[in-house]
C-alpha cells in the first residue's frame, strides 16, 4: 500500500515542490495551507508521515505536533525550521518530532529523511516490541564528566539547589537524574517538568496545582509538581523559557519555600531540592533582561557545566559501547562483532546534537546493520565523511582537534605508555605532558 503523508506549510512554492516530490516517490499526498487546516485532516485520514513547517501563522507546527503525540498518532513527524532558529529545533524534538530539516533544503533531502525513518520503524516492527532499556548512568572518564561526578559527590546530601547547564544533549537530564539517585533521596519521587514543551498557562498550574472552580475547566483539585515532588527531587528543565511574571512567582516561592495552588489558600511547604537545567546562557539572559537576575543566583548556588560532546571526543568509545549493547538488547539484534574502526569515525565527527544524536545514530545503525556484523559503513555518510575529511562534514575538524584525535590514537596504540606516544608523535615527552594537560586528556 502506498504510504500517505500530509504536507504543512504557508508557503505555496514549497507545499508544491514537496508534492511533486514526495510523489515522485510513491506517496500519497495532501497539503495543509496551516496548522489548523493540518489538525482537520489528521481528524479524517489516517497518515504515515507528516512534514510540519514550524512557523505557520495562527496555529504552527509545534501545536500539531504536541497534538499528534498527545494522541498517540503513531505517525512520522518531520519539522521543517528556519535557518538559524535551533530552539523550535530543539524543543520539536523534545516534543518527540522524529527529525527536523533546516530550511532551506532539497526536496530529495526531505524526501530521504522520512523514508529513512520508515526503514528504522519496519526494521523495528520485524525485530518485535522493544524491551525496557535501563536508565543510562553517567558514562564517561575525561576530565569533564569526571569533575560532574566530583561536583555531585560532594554535594549530593546537601538541600543546595542546582544549576546544570550545557547544549541540547549532552546529558543534564542524566545529571539531574544521577545527582537524585547518588543521594539519600534516591527512594524518593524525581519529578520532572519541562517549563519549553508546555504552554506559559499550563506550566504555572503545573508547577502549584490548583483548586477545583480556580478557573474555567478546573473540575477537581489537582495537585502539583513542587508538591508531587515531596521530598525527593524536583528538576526543572528549560528553566530559561519561563515567562517574567512565572519567573516572578517562582523566586517567592523558593525565597519562602512554600507557596499555594491556584485559587487556594492553604500554604504548602516546598521540601524537595531543587534542579534546574537550561541550554541558554542564562548569564547573558540575565544581562539582556529577559531572566531574573534573583531568580538566577537562588538557582545558581552550584553550578554543573555539562560539556558539549565534541570537547570529551575521549568518552565517545565508552558511550558507543553502551549504546550500542543496549540497543542491541532493546531491538533483540544479536551482533557478534563492531568495527573498531567505526570508533575513530565516530570520534571524528563534530555532533552538534551531543550525546543524544550519538545514541540515536547508533540506534538506527544497529537497527539498519547486517544483523550480526556492525560496520563503519552502517553509519550515515554525513559522519563517515568527517573521517575522510570530506567538505560536506557539517564542521570541519579543527587544527586542535586533530591534534587530539592524533594524541588519542598514539596513547591507544602505546598503551597509555607516554615516551612511547611521544617518541610516536615526534614531539618531546614534556610537550606530550603538556598537551595532555591543555586538552584535559589526562584520566
Ligand atoms: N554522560 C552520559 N552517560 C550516559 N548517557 C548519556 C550521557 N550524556 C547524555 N546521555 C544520553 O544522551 C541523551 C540526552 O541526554 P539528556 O536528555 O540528559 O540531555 P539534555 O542535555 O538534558 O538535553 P536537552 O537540553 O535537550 O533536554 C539521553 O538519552 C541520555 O541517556
Amino acid at each position: 500500500m502506498r504510504p500517505r503523508i500530509l504536507i504543512a506549510d504557508d508557503e505555496p512554492t514549497i507545499r508544491k515542490l514537496l508534492k511533486l516530490e514526495f510523489e515522485r516517490a510513491a506517496f500519497l499526498v495532501d497539503l495543509a495551507n496551516d496548522g489548523n487546516m493540518a489538525l482537520t485532516l489528521l481528524q479524517n485520514v489516517r497518515y504515515d508521515a507528516a512534514v510540519l513547517d514550524i512557523s505557520m501563522p495562527v496555529c504552527d507546527g509545534l501545536q500539531v505536533l504536541r497534538a499528534i503525540r498527545q494522541q498517540g498518532l503513531p505517525m512520522i513527524v518531520v519539522m521543517m525550521t528556519a535557518y538559524g532558529s535551533i530552539d523550535g529545533a530543539v524543543t520539536a524534538m523534545k516534543m518527540q518530532a522524529d527529525d527536523y530539516i533546516t530550511k532551506p533544503f532539497d526536496p530529495p533531502d526531505l524526501v530521504e529523511k522520512v523514508e529513512q525513518i520508515r526503514r528504522v520503524r519496519q526494521r523495528m516492527a520485524q525485530l518485535g516490541r522493544p524491551h525496557a532499556v535501563q536508565t543510562p548512568t553517567l558514562i564517561g572518564k575525561s576530565a569533564a564528566i569526571v569533575q560532574i561526578r566530583t561536583t555531585v559527590e560532594k554535594i549530593r546530601n546537601r538541600n543546595t539547589t542546582v544549576l546544570i547547564t550545557g547544549e541540547s544533549g549532552t546529558g543534564k537530564g542524566v545529571v539531574a537524574k544521577y545527582l537524585h539517585l547518588t543521594s539519600d533521596r534516591r527512594s524518593l519521587p524525581f519529578t520532572h517538568i519541562d517549563c519549553a514543551s508546555l504552554p506559559h498557562n499550563l506550566i504555572e498550574s503545573e508547577l502549584f496545582g490548583y483548586e477545583k472552580g480556580a478557573f474555567t475547566g478546573a473540575t477537581a483539585q489537582k495537585k502539583g509538581k513542587l508538591e508531587l515532588a515531596g521530598q525527593g527531587t524536583l528538576f526543572l528543565d528549560e528553566i530559561g523559557t519561563l515567562s517574567p511574571e512565572l519567573q516572578a512567582k517562582l523566586l517567592v516561592a523558593l525565597q519562602e519555600r512554600r507557596f499555594t495552588r491556584l485559587g487556594g489558600t492553604q500554604d504548602i511547604p516546598i521540601e524537595a531540592r531543587i534542579v534546574a537545567a537550561t541550554n541558554e546562557n542564562l548569564e547573558q539572559s540575565v544581562a539582556d533582561g529577559t531572566f531574573r537576575a534573583d531568580l538566577y543566583y537562588r538557582l545558581s548556588i552550584v553550578c554543573i557545566e555539562c560539556p558539549p560532546l565534541r570537547n570529551h571526543r575521549e568518552d565517545i568509545p565508552e558511550l558507543a559501547r553502551t549504546f550500542i549493547r543496549s540497543h542491541m538488547e532493546k531491538t533483540g539484534v544479536a551482533l557478534e562483532r563492531v568495527d573498531d574502526d567505526i570508533f575513530d569515525v565516530l570520534m571524528a565527527y563534530d555532533w552538534p546534537g551531543n550525546v543524544r544524536e550519538l545514541e540515536n545514530t547508533l540506534e538506527s545503525a544497529v537497527v539498519l546493520s547486517d544483523g550480526r556484523h556492525l560496520h563503519a559503513s552502517d553509519l550515515p555518510k554525513k559522519i563517515t565523511s568527517c573521517a575522510g575529511g570530506h567538505s560536506a562534514c557539517a564542521s570541519p575538524l579543527s587544527l586542535e582537534n586533530q591534534e587530539i584525535m592524533a594524541i588519542l590514537a598514539a596513547l591507544e596504540k602505546h598503551g597509555g605508555h607516554r615516551e612511547h606516544t611521544a617518541q610516536e608523535l615526534g614531539i618531546s615527552r614534556r610537550s606530550l605532558q603538556y598537551k595532555l594537560a591543555k586538552y584535559h586528556l589526562n584520566k
